[in-house]
């Protein structure tokens, strides 16, 4: 069974609480394949120590890149704790790949709550669980 990846993203205001969740839930998160935008992966990476293979910036066009692995199939999830506060440049792609998570039924959590009980879940976390895929 090929461990589950995740997709780790935040915004300039969120990424604090994004760091403290990924250091309450380490020892899960290690055994999954992480990814992330590029300042949200280096911050976590440097702070915890995971290995997380970082994507461009998200005003960059790292949150479609992030939605190019929905679109192909490749991600179990995505933790995304975006800014409700402040406004974003790159509103559109943030959109896009909020979109892109109900089109193909992949699980998103934009708050810690929902965080926790995602990565607790021992439906998701169960070897045999695959979400299943919409047919278009
Ligand atoms: O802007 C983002 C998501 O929309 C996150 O990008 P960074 O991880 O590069 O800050």
């Amino acid at each position: 069974m090929q461990p589950k990846t995740l997709a780790l993203v935040a915004h300039d205001h969120k990424k604090n609480a994004l760091l403290n969740w990924v250091k309450a839930h380490q020892p899960t998160l290690q055994q999954c394949k992480l990814v992330a935008t590029g300042t949200t992966g280096a911050m976590l990476s440097e702070h915890t120590g995971l290995a997380i293979t970082r994507y461009q910036s998200g005003p960059l066009g790292g949150d479609q890149q992030i939605g190019a692995l929905i679109a192909e199939g490749s991600l179990d999830a995505l933790f995304f704790f975006w800014d409700p506060l402040n406004p974003a440049p790159h509103d559109p792609d943030v959109k896009a790949l909020l979109r892109l998570c109900s089109v193909w039924n992949v699980p998103v959590a934009c708050n810690e709550a929902t965080a926790d009980m995602l990565v607790t879940s021992p439906l998701f976390l169960s070897a045999d669980y695959q979400v299943q895929k919409p047919q278009y």
